[in-house]
């Protein structure tokens, strides 16, 4: 089971860089064509949601004879069923790269088609999810989310373009900004952490916490939307190069086996796994209430999420009360690193109080 020790990042690690090309610029949207030649591809297969089309339709457009067109199928946690007819349909236009606009689910999409076809990706990442930086998948099947690590999924290019998460509307903005900074919290207290990683874990979650604050206030505020992205580049960095912990597994489960929605459900679970936490990663623990210019990462996640008004409770996004045993014990099925032992009592405490929405400690 689970080993309980607080990895020590400074003195004691292993750091294996990932490949990555990323252009952070206002208008880098337009380096899209010559960035899908530098690739040696000339037939871009342009990936969306439905409700994205329009901004794939641009991104097509600018491609001109570069692009086979817009697939809109992207879905939320990728279901395999999708997941196949997107793979036929690259297949069928003869697609030598996928362009993903979009966010975790869209990208998510190229890389379950390049999961199977090595296609390189060229992600345009459209909220602060991360997954643009990581050689993780997610796809769900049989109502259960399985992920995993692949080299061939990990986009080529990232073109980071503040003016199009403009549009992101606030409440999504903030919870997918705390679903980033999930990714660094976790990260901080990772078994296969580093300094690099730390360093850029600690600099996302300020950065993310100012930018979402100054979002709320101003959502067309350009410099805010960039501090944003420029955390989610951080913290999905992080999530790239290190393994996470219980945060993330339980938000799996949620999201994979109750169909809850992603960026909500890390913004609910995230102050109760970092309470759950705290005795057992007090350096991690010190470096996120910094970061966070609060005296506790717990709480000081939880009072930010209150403060730009994010959902407190599981119970509000549609989780069955009757379900929260069945919670624990799909969390439960499979051993995996955590600082603290996983104590199924402890884990099913933790999932009435993210249900109810209760502050950390009180
Ligand atoms: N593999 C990885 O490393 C990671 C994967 N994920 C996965 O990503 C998915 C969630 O991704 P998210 O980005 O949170 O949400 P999403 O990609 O599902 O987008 C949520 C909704 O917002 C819309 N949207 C996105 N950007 C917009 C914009 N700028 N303006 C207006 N509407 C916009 C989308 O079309 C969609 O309808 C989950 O399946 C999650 O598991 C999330 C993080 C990391
Ligand atoms: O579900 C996936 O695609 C894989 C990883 C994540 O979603 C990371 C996260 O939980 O935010």
């Amino acid at each position: 089971m689970a080993t309980t020790r607080e990895a020590d990042p400074t003195h004691d690690f292993i750091f294996t860089a990932q490949p990555a090309r990323v252009v952070f610029a206002r208008g880098s949207l337009q380096r899209l064509p010559q960035e899908v030649e530098a690739l040696g591809a000339r037939r871009a297969l342009v990936l969306c949601t439905p409700q994205q089309r329009d901004q794939a339709q641009a991104a097509a457009d600018l491609l001109g004879a570069l692009s086979v067109g817009v697939y809109d199928g992207a879905q939320m946690h990728v279901p395999i069923e999708g997941a196949r007819l997107a793979r036929e349909h690259a297949r069928a236009v003869g697609a030598d790269c996928a362009v993903a606009i979009g966010g975790g689910s869209t990208i998510g999409l190229g890389k379950a088609i390049a999961l199977e076809s090595s296609l390189p990706i060229i992600a345009v990442p459209t909220t602060y999810a991360g997954s643009e930086m990581t050689p993780i998948y997610g796809i769900t099947e049989a109502g259960l989310k399985k992920t995993g690590r692949d080299a061939r999924v990990l986009p080529r290019t990232v073109l980071y373009d503040p003016d199009l998460s403009v549009g992101l509307p606030v409440a999504m903005s903030v919870t997918s900004g705390i679903n980033a900074i999930a990714h660094a919290a976790e990260g901080l207290y990772a078994r296969d952490g580093n300094p690099v990683m730390s360093l850029m874990a600690e600099e996302g979650i300020r950065a993310l916490a100012v930018g979402l604050r100054g979002v709320v206030r101003s959502p067309s505020d350009l410099a805010a939307r960039g501090d944003c992205l420029y955390g989610a580049w951080l913290c999905g960095t992080v999530l790239g190069h290190v393994g996470m912990a219980l945060h993330h597994k339980l938000c799996h489960t949620l999201g994979g086996s109750f169909n809850l929605p992603h960026a909500e459900t890390h913004t609910i679970v995230l102050p109760h796994a970092l309470h759950y936490n705290t005795q057992a990663a007090p350096e991690a623990m010190r470096r996120i209430a910094r970061a966070l210019g609060s005296d506790d990462a717990a709480t000081g996640v939880h009072d930010l999420a209150a403060e730009l008004k994010a959902p407190l409770a599981l119970r509000d996004i549609g989780m069955p009360e009757s379900e929260l045993d069945r919670a624990a014990e799909i969390a439960l099925a499979n051993p995996y690193w955590n600082p603290r032992p996983i104590e199924a009592q402890a884990i099913r405490e933790l999932l009435r109080n993210a249900w109810e929405g209760r502050r950390p400690g009180d």
